[in-house]
């Protein structure tokens, strides 16, 4: 039997407060355990959600709901990554920094699995398989670095938790935000598949435990085998930077989930903590199953991947070693837009290669924030984009993302770097 029903709100004990709910009855209670163990742990960057009833209503007909993904696309794409880990296949992951419920139109999604096309296309020069993930179908909640933003008021946290308008009650979490989200995620999904026949895969950042927890859903690959739990929200999930704690929740949760799950590597990562992720995340040592996403920026990326890189090659760990130029590289305009320079991303990129070219290590794949749009967020390359043109069509809901123009420049730039050419 399955706990899917409202609540009776009038006699029901008080719904549990924290993000550990409860389960998908079909998981064995074993697992459930553990489960409820690691999402138990403190979790970082979780909402205060003010109403404990609605969020037990909302985590309940969200366990109820139809799965975004399939836990047979999900075992494809860990194949799939296992020819990445092997050095055989390159890995394309890009799309917005915060998909929002209103962009969430035929043209904007249709827009952003284009571009990642186009952007294969450019990389097929290299004669590498291109595995293309979108930052799509459930990319709606946003780590911040602060609580509060430049008004005072609470920060906006994507569109799953509060809204974006600068007035208080805007910025309420709002629990009934999780369904509207799983319902958005689910759409874009579907026009995934009737687009590419189930091709682009949907990635997001594993961040909100209350989205992930009631999504959870058993499976074995055949009769006799292990079951295996799926995060149906997304196909491929990552942690971020902010919510990588070793003894923290996001990382016990990743490590009972059957998705390859990637890991946000920024410039203060340690050997030490590097290879703790992988023993953790992986220690089967199944390729495929994890990637590091190098996000260093462009002055630390020299100094701090080498030796993260030297560690896993010499543990023998099996992984997908990723760049993602962006989030190292942010800083704010003369005119106050938070942007990034083109050039500071080709130039991460860059050293990012050269450091696998040196070392002999397959440089992975690379994690964009781009849109198909010609926005003005991201300054440099052919586009033109210059500090006084910020404001011209600046439309992120977070992080400043590369325009089509930007984009396709950077493919061509890394199809020749990826084909052992220099670039800058
Ligand atoms: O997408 C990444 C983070 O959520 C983002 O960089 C945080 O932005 P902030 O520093 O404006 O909070
Ligand atoms: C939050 C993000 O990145 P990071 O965790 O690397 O800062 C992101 O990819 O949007
Ligand atoms: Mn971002």
């Amino acid at each position: 039997m399955i706990r899917h029903t409202w609540p009776d709100t009038t006699t029901s004990p008080a719904p549990p407060p924290t993000a550990a709910g409860t389960f998908d009855e079909r998981i064995p209670p074993q697992l459930r355990q553990e489960l409820a163990a690691a999402f138990a742990r403190p979790a970082a960057q979780q909402p205060e959600w003010p109403d404990s009833t609605a969020l037990h209503a909302a985590r309940t007909l969200l366990g109820a709901a139809p799965p975004v993904t399939s836990p047979g696309e999900i075992r494809l794409l860990r194949r799939e990554l296992a020819a990445a880990a092997e050095g055989r296949a390159f890995l394309l992951q890009g799309g917005d920094c915060a998909e929002t419920f209103d962009e969430n139109t035929e043209e904007h999604v249709s827009g952003t699995v284009h571009l990642l096309d186009e952007m294969a296309g450019e990389l097929s020069s290299t004669g590498l398989p291109v595995i293309k993930i979108g930052r799509l179908a459930g990319q709606y909640a946003k780590p911040r670095s602060k609580p509060v933003d430049v008004l005072g008021l609470p920060v906006y946290r994507g569109d799953i938790v509060n809204a974006q308008d600068p007035v208080p009650s805007a910025r309420e979490p709002d629990p009934n935000r999780l369904l509207r989200a799983h319902s958005h995620a689910c759409r874009t999904m579907n026009h995934l598949r009737t687009l590419r026949a189930g091709d682009v895969f949907a990635s997001h950042e594993a961040l909100l435990l209350d989205y992930e927890g009631p999504q959870l859903r058993a499976d074995r690959a055949a009769a006799g085998q292990d079951v295996e739990v799926f995060a149906t929200s997304g196909h491929f999930l990552w942690i971020g930077e902010r919510t990588r704690q070793l003894d923290g929740a996001h990382i016990a949760v990743a490590a009972l989930l059957a998705n390859p799950i990637g890991v946000k590597v920024g410039p203060g990562t340690t050997p030490d903590e590097i290879e703790q992720y992988a023993d953790l995340l992986n220690p089967g040592r199944v390729p495929g199953k994890l990637t590091f996403i190098s996000r260093m920026g462009r002055d630390q990326v020299r100094w701090v991947l080498p030796e993260l890189v030297e560690r896993i090659r010499r543990t023998g760990h099996p992984v997908v070693w990723m760049c993602d130029p962006m989030h190292g590289n942010t800083h704010e305009s003369e005119s106050g837009y938070k942007t990034r320079d083109y050039a500071d991303v080709l130039r991460e990129l860059e050293v990012f290669f050269e450091v696998h070219r040196r070392m002999g290590t397959h440089p992975g794949g690379v994690h964009l924030e781009l849109t198909a749009s010609d926005v003005t967020e991201c300054v440099g390359s052919a586009s033109g984009v210059s500090d006084t043109d910020l404001a011209a069509r600046y439309e992120t809901a977070c992080d400043p993302r590369l325009n089509r123009r930007q984009s396709l420049d950077l493919a061509r730039a890394i199809a020749r770097m990826l084909r052992g050419g220099s670039d800058v």
